[in-house]
């Protein structure tokens, strides 16, 4: 196939390109760089550098394609907290104009890049894709509304689209691996503590109703999610929209992330709690059921130690 893959110098976007280069797909990436590095784009992709606004003009210009697969985004939740109208005309209203060049030039199938943000806070874990979708953030309500344009547009027009709602994605896939400007995540965070470059770690909060008081997430490796979208391109249907999940069903607390880091690395993780941060929902797991019984996916790497020892790799690799 022939496709397009926006936000493919990024963390997850570079390793979904990676994997499509390696099943013989060709793949023109399209990335503004504003959190992305040229240097991450797979060897083997042609590369633009441009808005996902701008779609429409590498859709006809380098056509046909097969598919998209749009992960392009602005991603950080208290960012989104702090300055909303970013996120709302990043991730909706310039994938909206995404989508109008993806049906006008007639492009079959479109995955996208949603998340666990756009159920906000659950009322029951593990998360089942029909569970109410209450954003806790504007990061999770832009994406949410994609979700929606996605459901009528697929209906309307014939588009097979799927949504995957990544949990939280960790590790590395080789040379592809988390990479961000500044960092906010909690692995290449903890593993910066390690090394001693950072001072300590803050941990936000530690009097949330967990079991020792600090958020649960769901860690899902990076080349777990990117053959899902292996998945999604052979599995979406024509004239259907449908929403996946993508993590382990597996939560760990912040203290049991830092710990792990402690192990792999054999090294001590100074932290300290401090205040919680704005938007963050307490426990974050998957039910992935829905993905297993319709696309065939699994995670093949579920361990925590093994993302972290993944990514522990990546990162001793680029010191800066
Ligand atoms: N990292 C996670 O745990 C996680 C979880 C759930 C969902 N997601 C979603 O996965 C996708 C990839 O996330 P990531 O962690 O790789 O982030 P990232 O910041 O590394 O990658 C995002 C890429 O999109 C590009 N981009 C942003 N706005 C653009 C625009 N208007 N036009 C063109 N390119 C643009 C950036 O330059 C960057 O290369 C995002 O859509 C994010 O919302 C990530
Ligand atoms: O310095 C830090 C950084 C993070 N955390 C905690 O670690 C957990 C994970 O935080 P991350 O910033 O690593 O990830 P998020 O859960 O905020 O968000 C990630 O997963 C979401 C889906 O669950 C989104 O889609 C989003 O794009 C993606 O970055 C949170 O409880 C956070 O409070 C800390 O305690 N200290």
């Amino acid at each position: 196939m022939k496709v397009l893959v926006t936000g493919g110098a990024g963390f997850i976007g570079s390793a979904v390109a990676c994997r499509l280069l390696e099943e013989g797909h060709r793949v023109v990436v399209l990335d503004d760089l504003s959190t992305g590095f040229a240097d991450a784009v797979p060897r083997g992709a042609a590369f633009v550098r441009g808005s996902m606004s701008e779609a429409a003009g590498v859709l006809s210009g380098q056509g046909p394609f097969d598919a998209v697969l749009h992960l392009a985004a602005r991603a950080l939740i208290d960012d989104s907290v702090r300055r909303p109208e970013r996120f709302w005309r990043n991730n909706t209203v310039e994938s909206l104009t995404l989508l109008d060049a993806v049906l006008r030039a007639e492009v079959g199938r479109l995955v996208f890049s949603s998340t666990a943000a756009v159920y906000g806070q659950p009322d029951r874990v593990p998360i089942e894709e029909s569970a109410p979708t209450v954003p806790a953030n504007p990061y999770g309500a832009s994406k949410l509304a994609v979700d929606l344009a996605l459901e009528a547009y697929a209906r309307a027009h014939g588009l097979a689209a799927v949504s995957l709602r990544y949990f939280n994605v960790a590790g590395a896939l080789g040379e592809f691996g988390e990479r961000h400007e500044p960092e906010t995540h909690i692995v290449p965070l903890a593993l910066e503590a390690a090394l001693g470059g950072r001072g300590e770690f803050p941990v936000f909060g530690d009097d949330y109703p967990t079991h020792d008081g600090t958020c649960v997430r769901d860690f899902i490796h990076v080349a777990d999610v990117a053959e899902a979208h292996l998945a999604a391109l052979r599995g979406a249907v024509p004239g259907e929209h449908r929403a996946y999940n993508l993590g382990n069903g597996a939560g760990f607390s912040v203290r049991e992330v830092l710990a792990a880091v402690a192990r792999v690395t054999g090294r001590r993780v100074p932290a300290r709690v401090v205040a919680r941060r704005p938007g963050d929902p307490a426990v974050l797991v998957a039910s992935a059921g829905r993905v297993r019984r319709e696309l065939g996916w699994q995670p093949a790497r579920p361990a925590l130690d093994g993302m972290i020892e993944d990514a522990w790799r990546f990162h001793r690799a680029r010191p800066s």
